[in-house]
């Protein structure tokens, strides 16, 4: 195991940020620590940085604790949501940066430079200011400022939280692809739950300095531990008092199976192959359900149509605001 952490607690005042954290996260691994805002991941991160420190627990990086070794002992690469770059330094300037106040030979820096700016497809601009990138060709800077030094562990807090939509998603395969190629141990605070789901080989997921899973993404989306977890990654409905996923709402027009719940179809949304129908319980629930257009028309639904609802078999079903026992 890379980092170990273990009964981390943290209070800020009076206030409890973490509350009897522990996670291991293996080597080489990319993962995500993910939950709402003010949750505690943060915290967490800079507790692994070393720039925060815990009231009670320890940290281990590789076996060593580092509970209360300062930043610069830990070997930790750092990138954050608004990076601080040397504005007056050109983009190789800003990698090098790390290895030249380690005083590396000249050669060796100048290597490794260029591996690095092919490495985040920056080659062309070494010789830029960073004021002439966009924010995700800064930001893959950064990364790359943070790998120069090869640190025993990345810690990426919401590195590309401040881009659009569409330079995240093109940042977010990118990484992966990155971490593909240089396997070092990465945490990465997130509150986005498709970017966890889309990056992480793990994630974490925190709530009010709590833990409240962890597993791979199938793991946490098929095997929520807890209707919070459930809701977290992916949209729930309540169907008969549980949750469950809308798409794994099964329709029938007639009272075919045992325990089936009636319903009228209140709204029916077509948006591209999918039919979206707001069903409204005889007993007052509202039911989403989300089926393909093919399988609607199938049915032949239409509003105002009665229905019965049940899981489908093999859905995931949580007892609402109440934890699962696993
Ligand atoms: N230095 C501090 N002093 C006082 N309170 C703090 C401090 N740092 C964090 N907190 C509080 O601890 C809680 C957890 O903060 P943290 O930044 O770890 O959350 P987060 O999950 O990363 O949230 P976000 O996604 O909004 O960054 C918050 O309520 C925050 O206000």
């Amino acid at each position: 195991m890379s980092i170990e952490i273990s009964g981390v607690t943290k209070r800020f005042g009076d206030f409890v940020a973490l509350e009897d954290v522990n996670v291991s996260l293996p080597t080489g691994q990319l993962t995500a620590l993910l939950g709402p805002s003010g949750g505690g991941k943060s915290t967490l991160l800079r507790i692994i940085a070393g720039l925060e420190t815990p009231d009670t627990g320890t940290v281990a990086i590789e076996g060593v604790d580092a509970t209360r070794l300062p930043p610069r002992k830990r070997n930790v690469g750092f990138v954050f949501q608004h990076y601080a770059v040397f504005k007056h330094m050109t983009v190789a300037k800003n990698v090098a940066f790390g290895l030249e106040i380690r005083k590396r030979p000249k050669v060796e820096v100048a290597e490794r430079v260029d591996e690095l700016l092919r490495l985040v497809h920056l080659s062309q601009f070494a010789h830029r200011l960073p004021s002439q990138l966009s924010g995700g060709q800064r930001q893959r800077m950064a990364l790359a400022r943070a790998l120069a030094v090869e640190p025993t562990v990345l810690l990426l807090d919401e590195p590309f939280g401040a881009l659009d939509a569409k330079v995240r998603k093109e940042l977010r395969e990118w990484l992966r692809h990155l971490h593909d190629e240089v396997p070092v141990t990465t945490v990465f605070v997130t509150h986005d739950q498709e970017e966890a789901m889309e990056v992480a080989d793990e994630i974490v997921v925190i709530n009010e300095g709590r833990v409240e899973q962890v597993g791979s993404p199938d793991e946490l989306y098929d095997l929520p531990a807890n209707d919070f977890v459930m809701s977290f990654l992916g949209e729930v409905t309540t169907l008969g008092g549980t949750q469950v996923r809308p798409h794994d709402v099964d329709v029938a027009t007639a009272p075919r199976a045992a325990g089936a719940i009636e319903g009228t179809i209140a709204r029916m949304l077509r948006i591209g192959f999918e039919v979206r129908l707001t069903v409204l319980t005889v007993a007052g629930e509202e039911v989403s359900v989300v089926l393909t257009r093919t399988h609607a028309r199938g049915l032949g639904l239409e509003e105002g149509a009665t229905v019965w609802l049940t899981p489908a078999p093999g859905a995931t079903v949580v007892p609402a605001m109440r934890p699962l026992a696993v």
